[in-house]
């Protein structure tokens, strides 16, 4: 039987490296937008583990006290408060006043049958609400987003921040991470090898075609064969949000993975703006990569460093088939940004 020093040790432990990596301790608040809801709530406690949180400000526009009153008694430092529209702490600016990293999963989720840009006419006013108050009250804060469609919603938030003169393309981040971790558990599936050390860079946007695997690129690629074997793996990665939506039967799309995947990005940042070299994730940033074809954002591996990004790696080499993942995912990308610019020109 496990004692109970060690069982204390053992739940303090992390289960992964990679989710909990820490480094000097800093102070920083982190913000969750949409914490009560099917992300918010397993991110929130998550980030409560994280040890380089040190404030957790919890929002919603229902439910953040509680959420935050729960979460709070986990015995870690991160202070956490919740906070409500008209609750007595004070409502979303009361929440970002300081905030350092805002990471926003607010919005409405798909249910069978839906992409994610049929979530666009719901969620752009959302996040684009959101955004403004956070340009407003926290302009130099770090905006991780979530809500989807992210292909659109993230040019929302540039187009918001940029109205308000305070927009640091360094700053802005669609968090694509769930793609390269799908992309990591399928694949070590095939090959054998542990998760942890099957890295597999995912580039371009989070919507079906512009999620692009680079299989190549990973160690493990080679034990893929070409044809039927390859073309299921990347259909698997690209369409793996579209699993979880049928699996839930109409009760929403992945919370939990999500929630684990914006912990470790947020971790990566948190990690990074303390001063930690050779950070890199990939994420959906403003790049110069696809410029010349009209597509102002990409995702790509990243290095983050103490004011965000540091540097835009390259698609670097990549197969004939990858070629043609990146020749379909352009001009979809590139629609889906159009739409939330045009959007918020029109809404402003
Ligand atoms: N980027 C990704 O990889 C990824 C992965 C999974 C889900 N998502 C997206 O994340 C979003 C949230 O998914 P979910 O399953 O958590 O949905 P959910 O409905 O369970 O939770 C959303 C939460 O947002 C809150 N909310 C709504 N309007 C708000 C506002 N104006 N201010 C603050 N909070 C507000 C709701 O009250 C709710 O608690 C969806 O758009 C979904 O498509 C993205
Ligand atoms: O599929 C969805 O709608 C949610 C999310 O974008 C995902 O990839 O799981």
């Amino acid at each position: 039987m496990i004692g109970r020093t060690a069982l204390r040790s053992a739940l303090r432990t992390p289960t992964s490296a990679r989710l909990f990596s820490s480094s000097a301790a800093s102070n920083r608040a982190v913000a969750v937008l949409g914490a009560s809801g099917g992300i918010g709530q397993p991110l929130s406690l998550l980030l409560k583990n994280d040890p380089l949180v040190t404030q957790l400000r919890l929002f919603d526009v229902r439910l953040a006290p509680g959420v935050a009153a729960d979460i709070g008694h986990v015995n870690t430092p991160a202070v956490t408060t919740g906070y409500s529209p008209d609750g007595p702490e004070g409502g979303l600016e009361k929440a970002l006043e300081g905030a350092e990293v805002i990471v926003i999963p607010a919005g409405v989720p798909r249910k069978p049958g839906m992409t994610r840009d049929d979530l666009f006419n719901t969620n752009a006013s959302i996040v684009r609400d959101l955004a403004k108050v956070a340009a407003k009250v926290a302009p130099k804060a770090h905006l991780c987003i979530i809500s989807n469609p992210v292909n659109s919603t993230v040019p929302i938030c540039r187009e918001v921040f940029k109205k308000a003169g305070v927009y640091d393309p360094k700053k802005l981040y669609g968090v694509t991470t769930l793609d390269v971790t799908r992309a990591s558990t399928f694949l070590s599936g095939i090959s054998g090898a542990k998760p942890s050390e099957t890295i597999v860079p995912v580039v371009g946007g989070h919507s079906g075609v512009t999620i692009v695997p680079l299989l190549s690129q990973a160690a493990q690629g080679s034990s893929v064969q070409a044809g039927e074997q390859y073309e299921k793996l990347v259909h698997r990665i690209q369409f793996g949000g579209d699993e979880v939506v049928k699996a839930k039967d109409g009760a929403g799309s992945a919370t939990l993975s999500m929630a684990y995947a914006a912990a470790v990005f947020t971790n990566s940042l948190l990690r990074a703006l303390n001063g930690e070299k050779g950070v890199k994730e990939c994420a959906y940033v403003e790049s110069p990569l696809y410029k010349d074809q009209g597509v102002d954002f990409f995702a790509t591996p990243v290095t983050l460093g103490t004011d965000g990004v540091e540097e835009i790696h390259p698609v670097g080499k990549i197969s004939s088939e990858e070629e043609k993942l990146i020749e379909a995912c352009v001009p979809e990308l590139k629609k889906n940004i159009e739409k939330g610019v045009s959007w918020c020109a029109e809404n402003p």
